[in-house]
């Protein structure tokens, strides 16, 4: 037996839908660059709403580009092969041998759940790593020194990115594809580097000419020293919040390509929690921005 809705819940539910229409016309066509990252990957209800976000927006017309992380996934079997992770300034110190786990962790593991969730969901999803068909050329990132910039620190096999050639990701999205890319980089005599994915989404975004990037993450959004979340963000704000140390760690480089990609004309950068379910849909076809948003000015 099935029992019927009370008429206020269906008028909801029909006004949500139509509410979505401006939206839908808007991005129709449109690239949308989502970073997933791995502290956003935890529960599988979670996985499966977030694959379902991404298949949902491709069949109504959008073009999502899944950039992904996994640093807690890179973490644990870091752990089981008796080594401890190291950040600085939100990024990875990467030695050889953390090089091969993070690139069989990333190109691998985490890599082909995404993918096979979102097929599983109905899509057509296809993995890369920046590797394939020459999609990120890097080379050793140098990083300037908190307080004394001239002075660069060497934190391994870290790559800046250097060029991205987004002809695979360009035929695969005419292809109905839903490209899902591994942030892992290659340098002129075949190095392998390992990017902070965060960097390499807003790159991404860049390259693409995409409409919109959301970053998923672990957090209602970028919060300030009390806890409460900020719902906009210039680059002002920016500044003041990196010297007091109200942002920190992984929230860095977050930040930072973030407001890059917003000031190279990506239009609506987000920042957003990836512990609600559909956060994805509520942001790009709702009024209710969740999360924050990053400004270019
Ligand atoms: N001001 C801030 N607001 C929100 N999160 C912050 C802030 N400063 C630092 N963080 C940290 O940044 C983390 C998100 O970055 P990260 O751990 O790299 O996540 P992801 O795997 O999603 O990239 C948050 O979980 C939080 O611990
Ligand atoms: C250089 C660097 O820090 N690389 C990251 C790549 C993965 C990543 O960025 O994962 P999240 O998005 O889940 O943080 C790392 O090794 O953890």
């Amino acid at each position: 037996m099935t029992l019927a809705q009370p008429h206020d819940n269906i008028t909801l539910e029909a006004q949500v839908l139509a509410e979505a229409l401006p939206f839908l016309k808007r991005f129709h066509g449109k690239t949308i660059v989502v970073k997933y990252g791995g502290n956003a990957m935890t529960e599988e209800s979670l996985k499966q709403s977030f694959a379902n976000d991404v298949v949902l927006l491709k069949l109504v017309g959008l073009n999502p580009v899944v950039v992904h992380g996994g640093g807690p996934q890179i973490e644990q079997m870091l752990t089981q092969v008796g080594k401890k992770g190291e950040f600085i300034q939100g990024m990875r110190v990467t030695d050889a041998e953390t090089m091969s786990v993070v690139e069989m962790v990333l190109g691998g593991a985490v890599n082909k759940e995404i993918v096979a969730l979102i097929n599983q969901n109905g899509g057509k999803a296809v993995g890369l790593t920046g590797k394939d068909a020459g999609l990120i050329r890097a080379k050793r990132l140098m990083l300037p020194k908190h307080g004394s910039p001239s002075e660069l620190l060497d934190i391994g096999l870290v790559g800046d990115i250097q060029q991205i050639d987004p002809s695979i990701v360009h035929h695969l999205v005419s292809g109905a594809f839903i490209p899902v890319i591994a942030p892992i980089g290659f340098g002129p005599d075949g190095e392998t580097y390992n990017i902070n994915a965060d960097v390499v989404a807003g790159k991404m975004a860049e390259v693409l000419g995409a409409e919109k990037l959301v970053l998923l993450t672990n957090t209602p959004g970028v919060l300030d020293k009390a806890g409460n979340l900020l719902t906009g963000l210039t680059p002002r704000d920016i500044d003041d919040m990196v010297a007091d140390g109200t942002l920190s760690g992984g929230m860095l480089p977050k930040i930072s390509s973030a407001l890059d990609a917003a000031r190279n004309g990506v239009k609506g950068v987000h920042i957003i929690d990836g512990r609600v379910p559909h956060a994805l849909l509520l942001e790009i076809l709702t009024q209710h921005g969740v999360g924050t948003m990053i400004k270019s000015s």
